[in-house]
């Protein structure tokens, strides 16, 4: 199977001034960590808050940059990649983010920023080309057509993320990286949510992280834990929950079934 991502030896420091003198000190957020995804494949990624995750995901995406490792798309190091692959890269890495009505446009009509992304990467497409997939994205994520005029302020949480999961998957991208996705959401609404997401796995592939390993659990195929910024842990999802090794990864476990067990 081929290899869509590969972070290899991914370290990534910040410099923080910390205490009442304000004395300049390195935090490592991310820790030596190597992961790759599949075609095929749904990564999830586990751990508290402050564990690295959204750090490791952005440096996948490249909204950040690793003091070191490497990221290759296609067994190509990002770095080396020609203007054209890159764009190819950018277009087929998605994002889903925390709080969908501040990733959403808030001057755009859901319309428009489902319409946006094709405007900058497919400018051949014609308007109603673009439209029809408007109309097909709202439809995937199970909107009707009376949400392309609303503004993302007048929608639920709920809907504005089924709009950001509308506009990720517009580009028809190789891989989309739900970064804590339905945490904000209420539980209800999780589910609903993750069951979208289960529809659509067969599109795409996921990188799904979350503090909740339940929430991982429901979408990756293979996930692995981060503490402190280092991987304490990798496996089949499955195996992952059912027959835990790490103390850690048994303490995450145990605080996403407890209420489940009852
Ligand atoms: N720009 C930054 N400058 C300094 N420290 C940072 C920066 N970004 C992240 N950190 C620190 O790096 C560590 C990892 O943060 P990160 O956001 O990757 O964790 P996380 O697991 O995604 O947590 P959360 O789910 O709360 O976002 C934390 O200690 C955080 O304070």
């Amino acid at each position: 199977m081929v290899n869509i991502i590969e972070a290899n030896n991914i370290s990534k420091n910040f410099s923080v001034r910390q205490g009442m003198n304000g004395k300049k000190s390195t935090i490592t957020a991310v820790d030596n960590v190597s992961f790759s995804l599949r075609e095929g494949q749904s990564v999830g990624i586990v751990g508290e808050s402050g564990s690295g995750k959204s750090t490791l995901v952005d440096i996948v995406g490249d909204i950040k940059s690793p003091s070191s490792g490497e990221v290759l798309y296609y067994g190509k190091n990002i770095r080396t990649l020609k203007k054209q692959e890159y764009r190819d890269y950018r277009r087929n890495i998605q994002f889903v983010f925390q709080s969908p009505k501040d990733s959403l446009h808030p001057y755009y009509t859901v319309k428009d920023n489902l319409l946006e992304p094709l405007k900058v990467f497919e400018g051949n497409m014609s308007r109603r080309d673009m439209m029809m997939r408007v109309r097909s994205l709202l439809d995937d994520v199970q909107l009707d057509e009376s949400y392309l005029h609303q503004y993302p302020r007048e929608l639920s949480g709920g809907q504005a993320q089924r709009v950001c999961i509308a506009r990720a998957l517009s580009l028809r991208p190789k891989v989309i990286i739900c970064d804590e996705a339905v945490s904000a959401l209420d539980l209800s609404v999780q589910a609903q949510i993750i069951d979208l997401l289960k529809t659509i796995k067969g599109e795409t592939n996921f990188i799904f992280i979350s503090h909740d390993i339940a929430a991982v659990n429901e979408i990756a195929d293979y996930g692995f834990v981060l503490k402190d910024g280092q991987m304490v842990e990798e496996s089949d999802m499955k195996e992952l929950v059912q027959y835990p090794q790490d103390e850690y990864t048994k303490a995450l476990i145990k605080s996403a079934f407890y209420f489940e067990e009852v």
